[in-house]
C-alpha cells in the first residue's frame, strides 16, 4: 500500500473535484491518500513527510506572464510551502487552469515548479476528467515509493 500526501488549494471547487476522483482511484487501488486544503485560515505546521501540491491559476496583472502579475487566492498555499522547511519535502506542483486564458494557463504551478525548483509534473483543465486523474495518480504514486 502507498500513501499519497497533497497538499493544495481550491476556491471555487473544481481543484477539490479533482482531489476527490485521486481519492477514488487511490482507494480502488489499495492505497491511501491524504489531502489536506490550504487557505487563509489554515495554521502554519511543519511538513515531515513528502508531500504533492495541487494548485489552480488565479492570476491579474500586466500582461499576464512578467514581473507585475498578481497571484490571488492561493496565495496561502505558496506562503505554506514556504514556511520553515515546509518546501524540503515538496516532491512536485500538479497545476490546473483554463485555457481560455492561453499564456496564462496554468501559470501559478509553472511559478510555483521554478520558485520551489520541483517539477511540474501534470496539468489538466477546471475539474479534470478522469483519465486525467489516473494520468496524475500514475506519475505521482512513484514518488511516494508505489
Ligand atoms: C478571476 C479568475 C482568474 C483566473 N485566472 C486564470 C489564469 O490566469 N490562468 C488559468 O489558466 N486559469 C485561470 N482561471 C481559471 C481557474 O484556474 C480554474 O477555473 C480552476 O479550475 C479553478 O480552480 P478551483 O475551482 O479549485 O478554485 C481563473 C479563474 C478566475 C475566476
Amino acid at each position: 500500500m502507498t500513501r499519497i500526501s497533497i497538499l493544495y488549494a481550491s476556491t471555487e471547487g473544481n481543484t477539490q473535484s479533482f482531489v476527490d476522483k485521486l481519492k477514488t482511484i487511490a482507494e480502488s487501488n489499495g492505497d491511501q491518500l491524504e489531502a489536506r486544503m490550504i487557505g487563509d485560515e489554515t495554521e502554519y505546521a511543519n511538513e515531515t513527510t513528502p508531500y504533492v501540491a495541487i494548485v489552480p491559476t488565479y492570476l491579474t496583472g500586466g500582461t499576464g506572464t512578467g514581473p507585475d502579475v498578481v497571484e490571488n487566492f492561493t496565495n496561502a498555499l505558496g506562503e505554506y510551502i514556504e514556511f520553515g522547511r515546509n518546501s524540503h519535502y515538496l516532491k512536485g506542483v500538479i497545476g490546473s487552469g483554463n485555457r481560455n486564458f492561453n499564456v496564462q494557463f496554468n501559470l501559478t504551478a509553472l511559478r510555483y515548479a521554478d520558485k520551489f525548483k520541483v517539477p511540474m509534473l501534470f496539468a489538466y483543465e477546471l475539474r479534470g476528467s478522469q483519465f486525467d486523474a489516473v494520468k496524475a495518480y500514475n506519475i505521482m504514486k512513484p514518488l511516494f515509493g508505489g
